[in-house]
């Protein structure tokens, strides 16, 4: 509560700010942006809020690409609930806190985000942080436009630590997933670094950073080989549209749009790489009751909003086991990037997702993303085959 009122009473103080300075900030790339804004609307532009976004979230992929790149053994340990989380991505956190955060007045800056330092704060934890501040300085030290005095190992626990905002229905928040998929890319596949921004509980920002998905479609999978550029950072923001650009920077922004396929025996569906993420069997039967004739395409994390952000695949099915909970990081820049290409992203009550009620999604049974077309239909088939399962593999 303190910690909302104290958010709240800055909110109001950079109401002010903002209007007085709103007109020297637009196209001042080297000064300090502060961006906050009194209400959503329409009119309310999130251009500068990308801009940031995108400069973190390509900061923290360059990190990702190495250590993927030299992936050690010892480099992966296992959270208490059993998820792999990789040195990748405490200092992927570290690099997109520290790099929005710098951009902030002090104190005003909150962000829900996965990772936290409490394990890294234990003596087993020392060489692992060790590793992580080389890595983050490492990262900061190879980029041109940076010229900062390198982070020491305290400051790294702080840029994580910054990540633990509850979030909620008032304010703006950051929510970062540093990788989403962590398993995908211990595997060597396809992660995210996904970055929404909240804005009083609506998702009104997003970019997702791809490193390892083509720039060509991967509706027939993922291609061995290709001559475009891999790595896809796709952006989105509230009224803007959606875009994709290659992560390098060598492929301009360019605007994407759902899949218009309106025959669901035309379409395809995506989901979950991991089985054990999603009941596939269930996603099969509403894939057959939709007459679906291709496989589903399978991948993991968020690079599914993306890929079918710019039409990959038509339909996205993920339907958690029993007792799994999701978190806002995990779908709040994909859904922006889907909503803005045109597409719906939706519960089995057929309700858009709730980001206001803090770190957790609260949601009737399992996320569906399609175009507005085929919402009807699809959602029909859901709430059949869910009907029709047996109870004791019902949620
Ligand atoms: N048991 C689980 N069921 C569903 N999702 C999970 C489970 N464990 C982890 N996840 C999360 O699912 C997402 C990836 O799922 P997928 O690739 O299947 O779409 C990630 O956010 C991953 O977390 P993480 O961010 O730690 O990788
Ligand atoms: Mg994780
Ligand atoms: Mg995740
Ligand atoms: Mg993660």
């Amino acid at each position: 509560m303190l910690k909302q009122a104290l958010h709240q009473s800055h909110y109001l103080h950079q109401q002010d700010w903002s209007a007085i300075t709103s007109r020297a900030r637009i196209g001042i790339a080297s000064r300090k942006v502060w961006s906050w804004r009194p209400v959503v609307s329409m009119a309310t532009s999130y251009h500068e809020d990308v801009v940031l976004a995108t400069r973190a979230v390509r900061l923290a992929s360059r990190l990702c690409q190495s250590v993927q790149r030299g992936l050690l053994k010892q480099e992966t340990q296992t959270k208490a609930d059993k998820s792999p989380v990789t040195v990748a991505d405490y200092g992927s956190q570290a690099l997109v806190s520290w790099s929005l955060a710098r951009e902030y007045p002090s104190g005003s800056f909150s962000m829900v985000a996965e990772e936290d330092s409490e394990d890294l704060r234990t003596e087993e934890g020392a060489p692992v942080l060790e590793r992580i501040t080389q890595l983050v300085n490492e990262t900061i030290a190879s980029d041109a436009t940076l010229d900062v005095a390198p982070l020491s190992k305290e400051d790294v626990l702080e840029a994580i630590d910054r990540g633990n905002s509850e979030g909620g229905s008032n304010g703006r928040h950051w929510v970062l997933d540093p990788i989403d998929g962590t398993r995908g890319f211990v595997r060597g596949d396809q992660y995210a670094i996904a970055l929404g921004l909240l804005d009083n509980g609506k998702v009104v920002a997003g970019v997702l950073g791809c490193p390892n998905l083509p720039m060509e479609s991967i509706a027939n999978g993922v291609p061995a080989s290709s001559n475009e550029p891999v790595g896809c950072l796709f952006s989105a923001s509230l009224g803007a549209g959606a875009t994709v650009e290659s992560l390098d920077g060598s492929v301009k922004p360019k605007p994407v749009h759902v899949s218009s396929v309106e025959d669901t025996t035309a379409a395809t569906f995506c989901e979950s790489y991991e089985s054990a993420h999603s009941m596939q069997d269930l996603t099969a039967n509403i894939a057959g009751v939709l007459g679906v004739k291709a496989p589903p395409v399978r991948i993991d994390s968020q690079a599914k909003y993306g890929a079918m952000a710019r039409g990959d695949a038509v339909i996205y099915l993920r339907f958690p086991h029993k007792g799994y909970r999701e978190k806002i990081w995990d779908h709040a820049a994909g859904a922006i990037v889907i909503t803005e290409a045109g597409g719906e992203v939706f519960d089995a009550a057929g309700e858009p997702l709730d980001f206001s009620r803090g770190r957790w999604l609260d949601l009737e049974t399992g996320i569906i993303a399609t175009n507005k077309k085929l919402k009807p239909v699809v959602l029909s088939a859901v709430q059949k085959c869910l009907k029709e399962q047996k109870p004791s593999a019902k949620h």
